[in-house]
């Protein structure tokens, strides 16, 4: 695969990134995103790149619904910025990033009050705390963010065993993001009954067939989400939401405007809350107006590739 790279800055920092790196590759069935993050090792690039092969020569299995409703995604701004972007979103859920390193409690309950404001009474308002919080401290501010009304908490822990503590002491229900997509054995979760949801995203596990098998394999409710990715990448999640026989949540897949610019002349961006279920094209002049040179981001491919490949690496999921 003859790849293109890509560097596209985000509008606002988003979990300590600034610019959002990639790859894309066209193949026999279209478009496909490599894009781990920078500080990745190989071993776990390997199931970005199989996600990025599905997505560039296989394709992917048949859609059973053609819209995908979505949550807008607040990073952590300030009240009034929050606020805009719900409004702005047209999205009937929101999405609000808690507990950001330098940031206080006071600056999470002002900004949840801020979208529960700006989406009404009858919006949702779902929380991600990305690990950060200790058991007691999650127990707490749950019950105080609640307050405004919570429909579930994002990894509010960063260990299992801490999510289903959690889950044991609050009412809202838990989500598990990174001890699904960063987890040596993403069936833990449901083992230790440590989730009430669980957050899928393609390239984290290895693409669309294989976050379907885990799905079935988990047997919990799934909210596909992004890796803040340009419009082909967000095309798997689609894809993945598109092909899952139940979808009860909204996802988070609204990511295109976080970052300043992308790849195809048709973004996939939200029309009255949802988003379409179809393919991306890149276009040539903005692949251009991002590019850069590839060579460091082909041998992180193969790098990827290799491990993908190895024989005596354990099956998946
Ligand atoms: O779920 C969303 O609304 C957007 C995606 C998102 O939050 C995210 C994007 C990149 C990396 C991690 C995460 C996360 O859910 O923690
Ligand atoms: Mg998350």
């Amino acid at each position: 695969m003859r790849g293109r790279a890509f560097a596209i800055p985000l509008r606002t920092r988003f979990r300590g990134v600034t610019v959002r790196e990639g790859m894309l590759v066209r193949g026999a069935a279209g478009w496909g995103e490599f894009s781990p993050f920078a500080e990745y090792p190989p071993a776990e690039c390997a199931r970005w790149w199989a996600a990025c092969h599905e997505a560039a020569e296989v394709g992917w299995p048949e859609p059973v619904r053609d819209r995908v409703p979505v949550n807008a995604t607040v990073p952590a701004v300030g009240p009034e910025e929050a606020a805009r972007l719900v409004a702005a979103s047209g999205c009937a859920t929101a999405k609000v990033k808690v507990a950001e390193r330098g940031q206080t409690e006071a600056d999470d309950l002002a900004r949840v009050e801020a979208v529960r404001d700006a989406i009404g009474p009858s919006g949702k308002v779902r929380i991600d705390v990305n690990g950060a919080w200790d058991v007691d401290t999650a127990v707490r501010m749950i019950r105080a963010l609640d307050r405004f009304g919570l429909e579930y908490v994002e990894q509010p822990c960063a260990t299992v065993e801490e999510l289903a503590l959690v889950r044991r002491r609050v009412a809202v229900p838990v989500a598990a993001d990174e001890s699904i997509r960063r987890a040596e054995d993403p069936l833990r979760v449901r083992d230790a009954e440590a989730a009430d949801v669980v957050v899928l995203k393609v390239q984290p596990l290895g693409g669309v067939r294989a976050a379907l098998r885990l799905a079935e394999a988990c047997g919990l409710p799934v909210v596909v989400s992004s890796a803040v990715e340009t419009s082909v990448g967000l095309a798997a999640g689609v894809a993945l939401a598109a092909a899952l026989p139940e979808l009860p949540y909204a996802c988070g897949l609204a990511t295109m405007r976080l970052l300043e610019a992308d790849v195809s002349a048709d973004p996939l961006l939200p029309l009255d809350g949802a988003l379409p279920v179809r393919r991306v094209e890149v276009d040539e002049e903005r692949l251009s107006a991002v590019e850069v040179d590839a060579a460091a981001w082909r041998d992180r491919m193969a790098a990827a590739r290799a491990e993908w490949e190895r024989p005596d690496r354990p099956p998946w999921p």
